[in-house]
């Protein structure tokens, strides 16, 4: 029987008289999968996470990670997971090297080396090993943060926001390394961005997270397909008759444009609307992404949200 990585239960977290932060949540991500957390600031991602590693109580419900209840089995429950929190790390007088040894000892692994050293080399940090955490620039110390949570080979890693405010070049390679471990170790990751493009490359299953509640569940591509259109263009000949076509497809300079559901394809349309091949000039198809899918379900929640006020 395989283990589940991650389940919650009706989990939620209230604060005060506040609307909840997070309401109850039903959810499961499969062994091996890379999970993406979305939602707009505030949704509730990074309660979630905070309940999931014990940083903060749930007001309901119960999670387990690896099959262990997250309150009843803490400790087998946080042997098996890393996190790599938003906020950057202090032990500013220590080098990377001993922070790493330190984390070691804290999960009583006394002779980690090896690991460690897979680790700074993986993440770009070897030659940096014995510099103080205090000199490390900001992009250093997230690379540090990402070590730190996997000294103890955790098969479940959450990311919050692990790329806010990085650099191109370090956002690629973080993500490469992320794929790299849930490849080559299997390992389940579950991640919160806000950089959505990164999302729908990396990811293979998104949840949606809207004041506090999950709105949207499902395999990337599905989300995309369900909320999204394609966008077909053709351009035809000077000589072609635009006025038989429906004035609304017509664009200028012999140009329609027709936006279609995902299951029609191009030859299709072009015998729908009876278009002699030799009047095309060229044809371009446009995808939508799950940048507009995600707009597109926030702008149904504002919507929903106005009806039910009015
Ligand atoms: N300690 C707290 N006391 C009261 N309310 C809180 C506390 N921590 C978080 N909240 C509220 O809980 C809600 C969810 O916040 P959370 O930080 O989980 O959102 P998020 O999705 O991670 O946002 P972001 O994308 O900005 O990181 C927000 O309305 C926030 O104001």
């Amino acid at each position: 029987m395989t283990t589940i990585p991650l389940q919650t239960k009706s989990l939620s977290k209230s604060y005060d008289k506040a609307p909840p932060a997070l309401h109850p949540l039903d959810l499961c991500l499969e062994p091996g999968e890379i999970f993406g957390l979305l939602g707009p600031n505030g949704a509730g991602k990074t309660t979630l996470i905070s309940m999931l590693t014990g940083l903060i109580d749930p007001s309901s419900g119960s999670a387990s990670i690896m099959g262990y209840d997250i309150a009843e089995q803490s400790l087998l429950a946080r042997l098996n997971v890393g996190v790599v929190p938003q906020e950057l790390v202090s032990h500013g007088f220590f080098s990377i090297e001993r922070v790493l040894e330190f984390h070691s000892g804290y999960f009583g692994l006394t002779d980690n080396r090896e690991h460690i050293d897979y680790l700074l080399r993986k993440l770009g940090l070897h030659e940096h090993r014995r510099k103080l955490v205090r000199q490390l620039s900001g992009g250093m110390k997230r690379r540090l943060l990402i070590a730190k949570s996997l000294v103890h080979r955790p098969p479940l890693l959450l990311l919050d926001e692990p790329t806010a405010g990085v650099d191109v070049e370090l956002r690629n390679d973080l993500w490469q390394f992320v794929r790299e471990l849930n490849r080559d170790m299997g390992t389940t990751v579950l991640l919160t961005t806000h950089y959505i493009q990164e999302a729908e490359e990396l990811c293979n299953r998104i949840g949606v997270l809207h004041l506090g509640r999950l709105i949207a569940l499902d395999d990337t591509i599905s989300l995309i397909h369900r909320l999204t259109r394609r966008i077909v263009s053709i351009k035809l000949t000077a000589d072609t008759d635009m006025s038989r076509f429906d004035p609304t497809l017509v664009l200028a300079d012999h140009c329609l444009q027709i936006s279609t559901a995902y299951g029609t394809t191009v030859g299709k349309l072009i015998q729908e609307l009876d278009i002699p091949l030799a009047s095309i000039e060229d044809i371009s198809v446009e995808e939508g992404t799950l940048e507009d899918a995600f707009v597109a379900l926030i702008q149904e929640q504002s919507f929903l949200k106005n009806e039910e006020e009015a």
